[in-house]
């Protein structure tokens, strides 16, 4: 395509024609009824082009396939370029699923479904939507670990923007290249931490294209206003080094300053082409560059991270849950992690602001009743010298503990999170010890004293192969005591007749709709306030019923419903702080959030 050129249809219609609907993104409905760009977001290169024929079958954005009446055929010069048959969305839809389930393997599904996306995106969205249980596993973890792995040969066409060393100066130019003008939502990677999987360099891309899936799907943010980027500085993995098929830069990670400055200029570029109201999520970033970026871009730009607060988020929202399920209150509680990095420090630090906001004790106080475990054994004040800038806080006064068995023994928790990303750590002694001590052990309350013979165990770590125990092992090993959940996704699992729903603690309940709160309420900074405003709005989605099939969370078939409350309490806290741009404050928030949300029906082509 020519981008310098202003396409005009054969029917005369151009974008001078179109209906100018106004929508959250200020953007307009085109001839087709497409949310787009305005005109005078139109700067040079950009065009509006509208296709038509042959074209508009290869256009994914407003190909409907089959699906184009006769009507439509005729107006849009397709007629004849398809099979006689016109056949609706919902047997499409039924069409493609039947397919879907025909592939053995995940990889063949993710391929089909990427495959409908970038032939069909309303269609992938619709299926994607009506399936969420069936195909989040496909599209999202634990199947885009296996695709980020493969990506270099899984994929014909870009579906994001590559930013490499080599555009070092030209970043702005690149943005442009980019064919949609009004972008609210990029996650960013520089596929270094992807995953439990390790640096995958640029082909981890997959993992922006597939949370960028689920900003629309689970979230309802438009498909055209998502941007998945990776910036790629290198790649520290032999193999990929040693790939004659890998895709990106063949040489060692850029570090130091040659890092900081393409990151720099990546972030202002940003904010130059599409203003300071577009969300950056940063998304598996290695620990030692996702703090610092996160500090340092938070006072200037609308951002954050995933790993670190989505998942905090999620994971307070869960315990919460649990507390329904266990009784008593968040600081009863003893918490231990395997893993402290972005998602157990994150993590750790949202419940003790939690517990310090219930309490009123200061945060310094509550973070006493949580541990972490990192890769050196038990973290404790004797190691306080050595430790990077975000595990200091958890140095408490403590003889040193090895082994993640010992510090269990030591620290008696009655809540274990795995966050280290390495997979069946969670051994059976690890977790028989955790049922013993929560027997023996009834320190608290008498409330809590017969509850407690429940220990609260989730394994975070992704994909599946990262787990630190499977659902399976956590239920025979506590004799159907656990209350359990993942990182990614386990089958229930029956245990002495009974059968026992694992719950998936993945930020994937979080980030969408916390998105879509920024979005829709113009939020201008990400709080803190907002992470436990959506982690409430999570919360509070978990039903007496849940509770009674021992759920922490609410299932995804709701997850529309649960990302508008939590839009509309990340929003109502922007306005509430000062931080929401979007004037006049929409009375009820909900409502409006819900109205904001894509829905992947078909549109009639006038
Ligand atoms: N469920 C969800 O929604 C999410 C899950 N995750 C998952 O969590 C995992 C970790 O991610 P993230 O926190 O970002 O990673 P980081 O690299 O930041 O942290 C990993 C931590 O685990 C520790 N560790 C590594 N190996 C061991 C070991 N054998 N024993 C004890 N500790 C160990 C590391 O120790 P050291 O510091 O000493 O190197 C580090 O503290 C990944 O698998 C990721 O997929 C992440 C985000 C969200
Ligand atoms: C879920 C997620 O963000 C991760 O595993 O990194
Ligand atoms: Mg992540």
């Amino acid at each position: 395509m020519d981008s310098t050129t202003k396409k005009v249809r054969p029917g005369g219609a151009s974008v001078l024609d179109l209906d100018p609907k106004s929508t959250v993104g200020g953007g307009v409905e085109d001839a087709y009824g497409e949310d787009r760009a305005t005109e005078d977001q139109l700067v040079t290169p950009w065009t509006i082009s509208v296709a038509s024929g042959y074209s508009l079958l290869r256009d994914p954005h407003h190909n409907k396939g089959l699906a184009f009446t006769l009507k439509e055929r005729d107006a849009h010069y397709i007629r004849g370029l398809l099979p006689p048959v016109v056949m609706s969305q919902e047997l499409q839809e039924k069409k493609l699923l039947h397919n879907i389930r025909q592939y053995q393997l995940p990889l063949q599904k993710y391929t089909a479904m990427m495959d409908l996306a970038e032939r069909n995106e309303r269609l992938f969205y619709k299926l994607l939507i009506d399936n969420v249980e069936e195909l989040l596993p496909v599209v999202y973890t634990p199947t885009v670990g296996e695709a980020c792995q493969k990506y270099g040969s899984i994929f014909q066409r870009p579906q994001g923007l590559y930013i490499s060393l080599k555009e070092k100066g030209k970043i702005l130019e690149v943005l442009k290249n980019w064919p949609e003008r009004s972008i609210q939502v990029i996650v960013v990677t520089d596929g270094e931490r992807i995953l439990g999987l390790g640096d995958l360099g640029c082909q981890g891309m997959g993992i922006p294209v597939g949370k960028l899936a689920l900003y629309t799907a689970l979230g309802g943010v438009r498909p055209s206003s998502c941007l998945p980027i990776t910036i790629d500085v290198g790649t520290n993995n032999e193999k990929l080094l040693n790939d004659e098929f890998y895709i990106g830069l063949k040489q060692r990670r850029a570090t130091g300053k040659e890092y900081a400055d393409l990151l720099e200029e990546f972030m202002s570029a940003v904010k130059q082409n599409y203003g300071e109201k577009v969300l950056i999520q940063f998304e598996d970033f290695a620990n030692h560059n996702a703090f610092d970026l996160l500090a340092k871009y938070s006072t200037t730009h609308l951002v954050f991270n995933d790993d670190i607060q989505g998942t905090a988020a999620v994971v307070l929202a869960g315990l919460v849950g649990a507390l329904k399920l266990l009784g008593g209150t968040l600081g009863d509680h003893k918490f231990l992690f395997l893993g402290a990095g972005e998602a157990g420090t994150g993590i750790a630090e949202l419940i003790a602001l939690e517990m310090s906001k219930q309490t009123k004790a200061p945060v310094e106080e509550t973070r006493k009743n949580i541990w972490l475990v990192d890769s050196k054994g038990l973290i404790v004040s004797s190691r306080k010298d050595s430790l990077q800038h975000f595990k200091k806080p958890w140095a408490h006064e403590h003889p040193p503990a090895t082994t993640l068995l010992d510090a269990v023994k030591a620290i008696k928790p009655t809540v274990l999170i795995g966050t280290s990303g390495v997979g069946s750590t969670f051994t059976k002694e690890v977790v028989e010890a955790m049922v013993e001590f929560n027997e023996v052990s009834l320190p608290l309350s008498l409330s809590l004293s017969l509850s407690l013979h429940k220990p609260l165990i989730l394994a975070l770590s992704n994909p599946t192969s990262q787990s630190e125990c499977t659902a399976e092992e956590a239920y025979k090993w506590t004799q159907g005591r656990a209350i359990y959940a993942s990182g990614s996704p386990f089958d229930p699992v029956e245990y002495n007749g009974k059968v026992h729903v694992p719950g998936q603690a993945n930020n994937a309940y979080i980030f969408p709709g916390l998105g879509l709160g920024l979005v829709i309420s113009g939020a201008i900074r990400v709080h803190d306030d907002m992470l436990l405003a959506a982690s409430e709005g999570l919360a509070g989605q978990v039903t007496k019923e849940n509770c009674e099939k021992g759920l922490i969370y609410p299932p995804f078939s709701n997850i529309r419903k649960i990302s508008a409350h939590i839009a509309a309490n990340v929003a109502a806290k922007a306005y509430e702080l000062g931080l929401a741009s979007r004037l006049p404050r929409p009375e009820n928030l909900l409502k409006y959030a819900e109205s904001c949300m894509y829905t992947p029906n078909y549109r009639t082509y006038r």
